[in-house]
């Protein structure tokens, strides 16, 4: 929805924050980092939780309460609450503190003076952002509102992967965070939505999962530790191998030389350890390709929930969609992951054409050859992609026709978020 006649209300770039499951990014736009990534958390005190219901909110107010990694230090006196599940803001009071905090403490602006960017996940329900322009407009009262979709502004940061090519706003996003994995496919900034895929893994449960390894080989990691050192281990010794048979092989051949070391103290008694990391530093990544080893329930390949995401979308828009597929999130960070990705994409999608043209010439039709390439694209950008793209969109000329300003909220009220701005109107 363009403003009519809205003029930018302030100079001051406006402030991007991007709430995920695990963790929230936050900066003000035209930078290239965010200022801040800190756990998307709020720690209450001890049997108060944050309130569920706004009413309790005035209460609540002056009582002290700590957001990010103070909020995750609190967990044995404090109640920590995480306000977003699977992408969707769940509690919409902590969210509200998580973005006084975020403002005022972190980013120390003054909301009315800037405009804000929020993100949305895929299928975010309307009523959510209602719920989030009427705490903008109405608690912090900004200037003017934008909600990116996450998976566009993913494709908008991958254009600095190519600088020089056409900016295209077509791709397939895979987007893997702390909390959930979305295959997105996107055409001409659309999200098209009855294609979405998900797949219940993510970054948590390749935590989880190192740290099971780490417990069953008896490693000596203090287990109030456990759950970090598996995350320090993950972060820092993963990567994603070629073939699991052959990396074990490999292992096995020379432990020496593929064991590494991780060396930490004990919290309380400062007394040093030594844990090997072995195995779980190719497993770990390899439960997005082979997802049995850790789940019964989901054991689809991610390769083959990108095809099947292309496949189901309308036919003329699958080149594109396989030419260009965007990663977003910490988890796709892993060393040689677009790599194997996009070679395990393209053989699902050579064995099909082969099989096609197998059954043409059995049937005696000529055949031709076809090619269908896939190709992913990472960049430096990747582990924060939604916040850069955010920054980057709301520091394009024009930016500001595409927002919800605060006249039209006193005019129409929540309802003028319902519906997102067409992107292309700010290009
Ligand atoms: N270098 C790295 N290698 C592998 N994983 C990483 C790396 N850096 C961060 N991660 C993981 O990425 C995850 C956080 O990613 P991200 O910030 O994209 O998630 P989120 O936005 O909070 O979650 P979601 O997308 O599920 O809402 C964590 O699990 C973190 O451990």
């Amino acid at each position: 929805m363009a403003a009519a006649g809205a003029s930018w209300a302030s100079s001051k770039p406006p402030v991007v924050i991007d709430n995920g499951t695990g963790y929230t990014k936050m900066g003000y736009s035209g930078n290239s980092e965010p200022s801040y990534i800190v756990p998307t958390a709020i720690a209450t005190k001890d049997g108060v939780r944050a309130g569920d219901h706004r009413a309790k909110r005035t209460e609540m107010e002056d009582l002290d309460f700590f957001i990010g990694d103070e909020a995750v230090a609190r967990s044995s006196t404090h109640a920590v609450n995480y306000p977003i599940r699977h992408g969707l803001i769940e509690n919409w009071d902590s969210m509200e503190r998580l973005w006084q905090r975020c403002m005022f403490d972190y980013l120390r602006c003054e909301p009315e003076e800037h405009g804000v960017v929020l993100t949305e996940p895929p299928l975010n329900p309307p009523e959510n952002r209602e719920y989030a322009a009427e705490v903008m407009f109405e608690t912090f009262n900004v200037p003017t509102l934008y909600i990116g979709v996450q998976a566009v502004l993913a494709l908008i940061a991958s254009w600095t992967a190519k600088p020089d090519a056409e900016h295209s706003l077509t791709g397939t996003v895979v987007d893997s965070g702390d909390g959930v994995t979305h295959v997105i496919p996107v055409a001409e900034g659309y999200v098209i939505g009855s294609c979405i895929k998900h797949i219940p893994l993510a970054g948590h449960d390749i935590t989880k999962f190192v740290q099971q390894q780490l417990r069953e080989r008896g490693e000596p990691v203090p287990p109030e530790m456990s759950m970090d050192v598996a995350r320090r281990i993950k972060e820092d010794h993963c990567y994603v191998c070629k073939d699991v048979a052959r990396e074990f092989a490999r292992f096995d051949a020379n432990p020496g030389k593929h064991f590494s070391k991780f060396e930490g103290r004990h919290p309380r008694t400062r007394k040093p350890w030594t844990a090997d990391v072995g195995y779980e530093s190719f497993l770990g990544p390899e439960l997005f390709f082979n997802p049995e080893i850790y789940s019964s329930q989901h054991t689809k390949p991610l390769p083959q929930v990108v095809d099947d995401a292309i496949i189901a979308c309308p036919i003329d828009t699958r080149r594109a969609l396989y030419n260009n597929v965007v990663l977003s999130g910490g988890s796709t960070l892993f060393s040689k992951f677009s790599k194997r990705l996009q070679g395990d994409v393209q053989s699902i999608v050579d064995q099909r054409i082969e099989a096609n043209q197998a059954s043409l010439a059995a049937r005696g039709h000529a055949v031709r050859e076809v090619k269908l390439p896939v190709n992913v694209v990472s960049h430096p950008f990747q582990r924060y992609a939604v916040w850069f793209g955010g920054s980057m969109l709301a520091a394009m000329p024009g930016f500001e026709r595409s927002c919800h300003t605060k006249a039209q909220y006193e005019e129409e009220g929540p309802r003028i978020a319902r519906h997102n701005a067409v992107f292309s109107a700010t290009m």
